[in-house]
């Protein structure tokens, strides 16, 4: 099937089933190896068609399984905080996760997040094949950072992945698709016996108790896909939902600790500390299996943990989506900025797919970090961009000229909204050539009035600059 035939039809209306989505998918993958083949431009219409392919995707989970349970939104309390990380709420993954106290009501800084917070579990949200080492070995460490070896299949099949989740998400949240991007995703390898926490692009066997609002403050909703299965491919490694077990519950609790000394084997003092903390705490575990999906509120509401595995290895590809909008600043400072046309769109995934084989190592990186931010450029039509919101029978325009689109509304408003880079920050923040982009007047009212981002050369990471005093920050807002 060429890009045209497909095209042609979903035009006239033609609904897609799984069958249809994945021929048409693997049309647009031999639209991009032709286009590199011949060095031409992609066709005008695979933006359009990939369009079509996320919007059945969404349809069809519809109609799948899921679980759905509603929790109360929580962040901390800054009153009798323990510490100076606690008072700002943002500690870093850390035990002490397990006595910070807390209070009801969403943090969702610098986001237009909805005030309900749940944990969605989708048994069958991808298919054996889009999880398939053999289809996609690259998936197994993948990551936005390094794409040099990445296919352009196993980076659409990415992009088609996460683009599943957002659509999701956007429809359990009730939230304007314009409104939420990820900010960060690659996928997540663990390995019996390698005794440390993953992340950080290394292998781990367990990720400590933590809270990803709280790991980056602009994390306002997380999914984690599995690609294999516990008890077929590894052992242990529970996804756990780890609540504090509420006041009632302490008989309980003690009743629990007494229990798990039974024909318990001698322990070190570690592993007792760490049995006692776990009894006193409600523990919700879900067990991976090949294409489940985990999606839940960033926030406090949702601690959570991944529980030692005893063997195999087991893969996982967490995405983190934030409601921050990207500041127009943003996209002036991009290599191509705001794409205008379909045809800028197109030129845009051709550079997403190959930009790693064509430009430098730090070029592409810079490149691949701007298709982040623009991913809802990429993944909507440009005339669904007004505030576009799934609804169960498809993506429809928003009928208000005047609703709000975050992405795009007015320059003070975006100015103000901050953003945060997916990317560690390696080293202090290289001084730029100021470049007045902003009013300065307008700071007064608006503190990052004069912030602008770029791309640093060397490491290929996004940061902000203040251009009147050429102060750098790594992360948005400044710190
Ligand atoms: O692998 C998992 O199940 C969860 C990973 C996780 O919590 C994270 O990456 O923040
Ligand atoms: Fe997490």
């Amino acid at each position: 099937m060429d890009t045209a035939t497909v095209s042609a039809m979903l035009e006239s209306g033609h609904r897609m089933d799984e069958e249809t989505a994945d021929r048409a998918f693997w049309s647009v993958v031999q639209a991009v190896d032709k286009a590199e083949a011949e060095d031409k431009p992609l066709p005008v219409e695979v933006p359009t068609m990939l369009h079509h392919i996320f919007e059945a995707d969404h349809q069809l989970l519809r109609s799948r399984d899921q679980v759905r349970t509603n929790v109360t939104c929580m962040q901390p309390a800054l009153e009798g905080a323990a510490s100076f990380g606690q008072a700002l709420g943002y500690i870093m993954d850390d035990i002490s996760h397990q006595d910070l106290k807390l209070k009801e009501g969403r943090k969702c800084e610098g986001g237009t997040c909805c005030e309900a917070c749940s944990r969605n579990v989708f048994p069958t949200f991808a298919s054996k094949a889009e999880c398939s080492l053999a289809t996609f070995p690259e998936l197994a460490s993948f990551t936005f950072n390094d794409l040099e070896k990445t296919s352009a299949a196993t980076i659409l099949q990415f992009v088609r992945l996460i683009e599943r989740v957002r659509r999701t998400m956007a429809y359990e949240y009730g939230l304007d698709l314009a409104t939420l991007l990820p900010l960060q995703t690659y996928s997540r390898k663990y390995v019996a016996g390698t005794t440390q926490q993953g992340g950080g692009g290394g292998e781990g066997d367990y990720v400590i108790l933590h809270t990803d609002e709280a790991t980056h403050a602009s994390y306002h909703y997380s999914c984690v896909v599995y690609l294999n299965t516990q008890n077929e491919e590894f052992t242990g490694g529970n996804f756990v939902f780890n609540d504090p077990l509420p006041a009632a519950g302490q008989e309980e609790a003690e009743k629990r600790l007494e229990e798990s000394y039974k024909n318990a084997p001698p322990m070190s003092l570690e592993e007792e500390i760490a049995r006692a903390r776990k009894a006193r705490r409600d523990l919700i575990p879900f067990h991976p299996t090949t294409g489940a999906a985990v999606i839940f509120s960033s926030g406090w509401e949702n601690m959570h943990e991944v529980e030692k595995l005893t063997s195999g290895t087991r893969y996982a590809v967490p995405s983190f989506f934030t409601t921050c909008p990207v500041p127009e600043g943003a996209y002036t400072q991009m290599a191509v900025g705001k794409p205008k046309t379909d045809e800028e769109i197109a030129d845009d995934w051709l550079h997403l797919l190959l930009a790693h084989r064509v430009e430098s190592p730090q070029e592409s990186v810079g490149r691949v970090k701007e298709l982040l931010m623009k991913w809802h450029y990429m993944t909507t039509p440009l005339e669904h961009h007004k505030a576009a919101r799934v609804t169960a029978d498809g993506l429809v325009k928003a009928e208000a000229a005047a609703a709000a689109d975050p992405v795009t509304s007015s320059p003070e408003a975006v100015a103000a909204a901050p953003v945060e880079v997916p990317a560690a920050a390696p080293a202090p923040a290289p001084a730029p050539v100021p470049q007045p982009v902003a009013n300065p007047e307008s700071s007064q009212a608006n503190p990052y009035a004069n912030w602008a981002s770029a791309v640093d050369p060397a490491s290929g990471n996004t940061y902000y600059y203040d251009t009147v005093t050429g102060e750098t920050s790594w992360t948005w807002p400044p710190q």
